[in-house]
């Protein structure tokens, strides 16, 4: 594991962009796992920043989505199709029809788990993931629970994590109270990892996930048998 320490979250997040955009420089036809939320914001704008430089070309690059809210329409504003599409899709030279998110309207769940599932395959797995925290120390929306879920599964949020996600629907009610998330074997399996994370308060948890037992109470715990996982982090 490599730690690097970032100043404040403008740092974090051009760091963060400068691993990701030297994965496409690389490899332009690179598969990126990409995460939603307040965290990733900053190292979007950078690499659209770059990109309108001429610096970065994703022409090439083929994505898919940690998750989705069950119920939401892509066109919906707080869905993660559109957050996706406002932060980096809509700014970027990407082929949108390369870029993959769950369905969230999908009417059979099990189908679309399993879709997915082999949709990732088809793509010949990830190359480089990006991810967040929750407090809860949730990835993509594992949540905490008594197994490691392998592959994409439809959850029911937890409490704590429906009351974080109220600051973008306003109330708690509006939050949808299911999602599908993208298993532990599959971010597991991504190549390389990129761990983002910027609040204080989640110092705590990053500390839990880094340094204690792994334990799927602690899903983020997974990421110390990871090969390649580099954090990137501003909290002290
Ligand atoms: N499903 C997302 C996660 O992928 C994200 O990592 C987490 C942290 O979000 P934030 O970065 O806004 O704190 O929240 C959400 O629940």
């Amino acid at each position: 594991m490599k730690i690097i320490k970032a100043k404040d979250y403008k740092d974090m997040s051009r760091k963060a962009a400068n691993i990701i955009s030297a994965q496409v420089i690389l490899y332009p036809n690179s598969v990126l796992g990409l995460a939603t939320g307040s965290s990733p914001i900053g190292t979007y704008e950078q690499l659209v920043e770059w990109f309108n430089k001429g610096d970065v070309d994703f022409s090439g690059v083929r994505t898919v989505n940690l998750d989705e809210y069950r119920g939401l329409d892509g066109s919906n504003e707080q869905s993660y199709r559109h957050f996706m599409d406002e932060h980096l899709f809509d700014l970027v030279n990407i082929d949108k029809s390369k870029t993959f998110v769950p369905n969230g309207l999908a009417e059979d769940p099990e189908a679309e788990c399993k879709r997915y599932d082999a949709l990732i395959e088809s793509l010949g797995g990830i190359d480089l993931q990006l991810l967040g925290i929750g407090h809860n120390g949730h990835i993509g929306f594992n949540e905490p629970s008594e197994a490691f879920d392998k592959t994409t599964h439809l959850v029911d949020l937890k409490p704590e994590t429906i009351e974080a996600n109220t600051r973008f629907f306003g109330n708690a009610e509006d939050v949808p109270k299911q999602a599908y998330t993208m298993g532990i074997k599959s971010i597991m399996q991504a190549k390389k990892i990129v761990l983002i994370v910027s609040s204080e308060d989640k110092a705590e948890i990053l500390k839990k996930a880094l340094y204690g037992p792994v334990t799927p109470e602690v899903p983020g715990s997974i990421l110390q048998l990871h090969p390649d996982l580099t954090v990137v982090t501003c909290t002290t």
